[in-house]
């Protein structure tokens, strides 16, 4: 089948583009930028994708993708997705879009988190929301892709509150992510001088994600009202680790934590349960893969858990393409059986 593109001098984009080319269900990847106006050489337009042969790359134009592809991805900042998509769920088109612009229901929440004009309420109704590791697709068409922290901690948090472990108004979140996690654009943080061999704290309380993680917490456990979470830019390429800690129940011992965690996960080839061997982030790099390691202190009675993921892949690519996986009933692992970089 034909995949298009839309962002593909990106980071998340490229990173898609190269997935998809592995891919065996992918006949041919066909990539629609904003900024052209007639078509070009892709590699004009990207010169750092491996092409197996010379491709153009199109003006972006809603038929035509429609009428030359079975699916589209959206690696595009938040706020194109919300004012493209119209005729993809008119036409019931399959979407993935790495964006957070249909990721929340409410658009009174996205106004306030993402400070743009939101979706309207149907178009956001329609969107499934794509946890791939805990949710299966009720077969909408419009697909949006999970935050990259998002991912970390909800998977990170899934066993504990869905059963009940943790009391639900103690857990507290420390994210630390890799500045390829911010996108291909330089900001003053992301200079080499001011990230390298530093750590900055960010968006204190403000960022986009509370409110995303805290919406599937809540509907797994109505009794969560509120999450403290807090993101660090740390100075590495790639790579995210959510580091959670929570009161745990009384009674609640690290077997029974652990007992919960094996038996969520047991069937998913995408998540290792480490138990006390705590998971590093470079044990994930390169791969579709989240790791979860846990350790219990029975003196404060705290728990905390350790998921890790790689940002461009469970926290972006890997994650549409499982998504699409899903969406297409192709098994899922398909594409993404990938090994990770050793050092
Ligand atoms: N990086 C990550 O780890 C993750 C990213 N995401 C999400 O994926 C999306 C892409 O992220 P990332 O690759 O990091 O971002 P980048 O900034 O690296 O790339 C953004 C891409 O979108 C294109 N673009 C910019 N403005 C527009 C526009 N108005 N209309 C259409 N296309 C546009 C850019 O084209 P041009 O070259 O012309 O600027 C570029 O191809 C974002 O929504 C991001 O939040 C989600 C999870 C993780
Ligand atoms: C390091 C860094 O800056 N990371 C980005 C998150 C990237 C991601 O997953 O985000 P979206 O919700 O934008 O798709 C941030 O904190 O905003």
């Amino acid at each position: 089948m034909n995949a298009a593109i839309s962002g593909v001098t990106g980071y998340a984009g490229m990173q898609l583009y190269a997935l998809l080319q592995e891919h065996p269900e992918i006949e041919t990847i066909n990539v629609y930028q904003h900024d052209l106006e007639d078509a070009i050489p892709l590699i004009e337009l990207n010169p750092r994708l491996h092409l197996t042969s010379p491709q153009l790359a199109y003006p972006y134009d809603s038929q035509a993708i429609m009428d030359d592809n079975d699916l589209i991805f959206f690696a595009t900042p938040a706020g194109v997705t919300s004012e493209l998509a119209d005729p993809y769920l008119a036409a019931d088109f399959p979407v993935i879009d790495l964006s957070g612009d249909f990721r929340l229901k409410d658009p009174i929440e996205y106004q306030k988190w993402y400070k743009k004009t939101p979706a309207d309420q149907a178009a956001l109704s329609a969107a499934y929301y794509g946890l791939t590791d805990i949710y299966e697709n009720p077969g909408a068409r419009y697909v949006a892709n999970p935050g990259c922290y998002a991912t970390a901690t909800l998977l990170g948090l899934a066993p504990a509150v869905m059963c009940d472990l943790i009391e639900p108004d103690s857990i507290v979140v420390d994210a630390k992510s890799g500045l390829s996690g911010a996108g291909k654009a330089l900001t003053q943080s992301a200079h080499f001088s001011q990230a390298n061999e530093n750590l900055q704290v960010y968006k204190a309380n403000q960022h986009k994600h509370i409110p995303e993680i805290l919406a599937e917490l809540k509907k797994w456990n109505p009794k969560v009202k509120q999450l403290q979470f807090m993101t660090t830019l740390v100075p590495i390429d790639r790579g995210i680790m959510s580091t959670i800690y929570a009161k745990v129940k009384p009674g609640v011992t690290s077997n029974t934590v652990l007992a919960h965690y094996h038996d969520l996960y047991k069937d998913n080839p995408f998540i290792e349960v480490t138990g006390e061997t705590l998971p590093d982030i470079k044990a994930v790099l390169g791969t579709n893969d989240c790791k979860i390691g846990l350790v219990l202190n029975p003196t404060t009675g705290y728990l905390m858990i350790v998921s890790v993921i790689d940002n461009m892949l469970k926290g972006a690519a890997g994650q549409a393409v499982q998504n699409m996986n899903q969406l297409f009933n192709f098994p899922v692992t398909t594409g993404l059986a990938l090994t990770p970089v050793a050092f």
